[in-house]
């Protein structure tokens, strides 16, 4: 393991990830692989989710080959140097920031969109010029092994390494040192991630999960309501981390999100959910006994049916539960939705905020005032309004959570930011060491008040454009001064020049 980090490490250091133009071939190798073999990667997903290809497509392809065009289209931009704002004592000086590679990244992914989940970063890292190792979850073995096989196809095998592997492999990888590591995954994995990174001041990014509440405000249209969450919470099995896990609403709500919930369930998935393609498997065994766990002792309005042979959980909605039950206690990260009754909005905001900063938030309300009362008054992740899920689509929103729904965000720009140092660069000139006396010993008042003058001192644009002004007028009463014989002799020349061309136009 250390040999091959090292490998990779090495391949960082020979400078060639660096270039604006190494990475755009590497990102445009990546979407060759991606079309190239998106049969055999479909099929991968497939095989591990019992998921139809159509589903794998629209849910991983799509954001990936997204992700890709969107860097290749800015990343020119982004790799620029910035310039900034200066201060007085830095007037005449260079000031930018250039974005700068971190080094070799390690990039640990989870199972429950097992592509995109380790695609959509390695993309920032590319972009943002550095090496990286992937480690892949081992639950999701088909697409681990997939990865494996394809990416040295098509990227450099050097600076871009895939190691597969479970626990062990992962201890043994988060014993070397790296650069940046980007961990997807449970929260509890995620403060070991944290405590290894810490031994060697390694800055982490950790998207984590929770519980994601949904508030339902009694003034919606309930049939659309139902049809969106619906659509989040059961996609996948709802092992997805930013799934609606909870329903929060007036009890009386509660019957009528049932029965919608179950047409629409119809409507989606037909009378046997077992022979639809649009609805997958748990995982394994162990999250299938886990999710069944949390049913013990609850009010079934919907679903329940269960079986082991083929993992499946159908959709299924928990009435009137209690809070203090397991099912409110840890992230269900399954096809199960309880709802959780609540007096009124103050009530669910309360509920909220006494629990851990979830991952996502949703709000449905005709009433746009309540729906942004909500997100001043609440913490989580991101926040979607009458609807679940789609702020993950869009690559202009930072992706990631808060508190223990984890830190650092990506997507887009934010992968760019996230992989990459901003590193603040000041050139002077090793002239004007005049102005440079005020800051050297011996220090004295008269030299403290200059330096409150330069650094402190703040100019609104009229008194900066009266200083200006001045500063230009002392310059051009300099110059007149120092060239005043000059000018005259100019100023001759030309009334001479001027007058005789004058006298013989009178003449002619
Ligand atoms: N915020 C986000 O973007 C996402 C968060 N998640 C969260 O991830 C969780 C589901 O994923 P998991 O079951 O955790 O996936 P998992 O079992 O695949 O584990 C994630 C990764 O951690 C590694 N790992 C597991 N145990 C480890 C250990 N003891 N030491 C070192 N590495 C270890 C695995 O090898 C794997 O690569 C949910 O809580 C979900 O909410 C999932 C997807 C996206
Ligand atoms: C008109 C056709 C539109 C098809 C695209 C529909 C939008 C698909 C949204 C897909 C969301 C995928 C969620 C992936 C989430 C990964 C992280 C996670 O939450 O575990």
């Amino acid at each position: 393991m250390e040999r091959e980090v090292q490998r990779v490490r090495q391949a960082f250091l020979s400078g060639r990830s660096r270039p604006l133009r190494f990475r755009l071939q590497q990102l445009e190798a990546l979407r060759r692989m991606v079309q190239e073999r998106e049969k055999d990667i479909l099929a991968a997903i497939a095989a591990d989710l019992c998921k139809s290809e159509l589903n794998a497509y629209s849910q991983e392809v799509i954001t990936v080959l997204g992700e890709i065009d969107f860097m290749l289209e800015n990343l020119p931009e982004w790799v620029t140097a910035k310039p900034v704002k200066k201060n007085l004592l830095t007037m005449m000086d260079e000031a930018y920031i250039q974005p700068q590679p971190l080094g070799v990244v390690l990039i640990i992914g989870a199972w429950n969109y097992p592509f995109v989940l380790i695609i959509q970063p390695l993309i920032g890292a590319i972009a943002a010029g550095n090496a990286v190792i992937i480690k892949p979850s081992e639950l999701s073995e088909n697409t681990a092994k997939i990865v494996a096989k394809l990416l040295p196809q098509y990227l450099d095998q050097d600076l871009y390494v895939v190691i597969n592997g479970g626990v062990e492999e992962t201890t043994e990888l988060l014993k070397q040192r790296f650069d940046h590591i980007f961990y997807t995954g449970n929260t509890a994995v995620g403060k070991i991630v944290m405590e290894a990174a810490a031994k060697h001041l390694t800055p982490v990014t950790l998207e984590l999960g929770g519980k994601s509440p949904c508030y339902i405000d009694k003034d919606c249209d309930l049939d659309i309501v139902c049809r969106r969450i619906t659509w989040g919470k059961y996609m996948n099995c709802g092992q997805t981390c930013i799934a609606p896990d909870y329903i929060l609403c007036e009890a009386s709500l509660q019957s009528q999100i049932v029965w919608k919930i179950k047409e629409t369930v119809k409507e989606f998935y037909g009378e046997n959910i077992k022979e639809s393609p649009d609805y997958e498997r748990i995982i394994n065994l162990r999250h299938f006994k886990r999710i069944l766990s949390l049913l013990e002792g609850q009010k079934i309005a919907l679903g329940g049916e269960t079986d082991e042979a083929t993992r499946y959980i159908a959709p299924t909605v928990l009435t009137d539960v209690d809070p203090k039950t397991k099912v409110m206690q840890e992230e269900i990260f399954g096809p199960v939705l309880p709802i959780v009754p609540v007096k009124n909005v103050d009530e669910a905001i309360d509920f909220i905020n006494e629990r851990e900063k979830p991952l996502a938030l949703y709000v449905f309300s005709h009433n746009h005032k309540l729906i942004k009362r909500m997100i001043d008054e609440t913490s989580s992740g991101g926040v979607t309004g009458n609807d679940v899920i789609m702020h993950f689509t869009l690559n202009s929103f930072p992706f990631g959570g808060v508190g223990s729904s984890g830190m650092g965000a990506y997507h887009g720009k934010h992968s760019f930011d996230t992989f990459s140092h901003q590193r603040p660069c000041l050139l002077k000139s090793l002239k004007r060491e005049g102005a440079n006396k005020l800051r050297y010993p011996p220090n004295s008042q008269s030299k403290v008040d200059w330096g409150k003058f330069f650094l402190l001192r703040r100019f609104n644009k009229e008194k900066l454009g009266l200083l200006v002004l001045t500063f230009l007028g002392i310059v051009a009463a300099v110059l007149v001064k120092k060239y005043q014989a000059v000018l005259r002799r100019k100023a001759l020349l030309i009334f001479l020049v001027v007058h005789r061309l004058r006298w013989s136009s009178k003449q002619r």
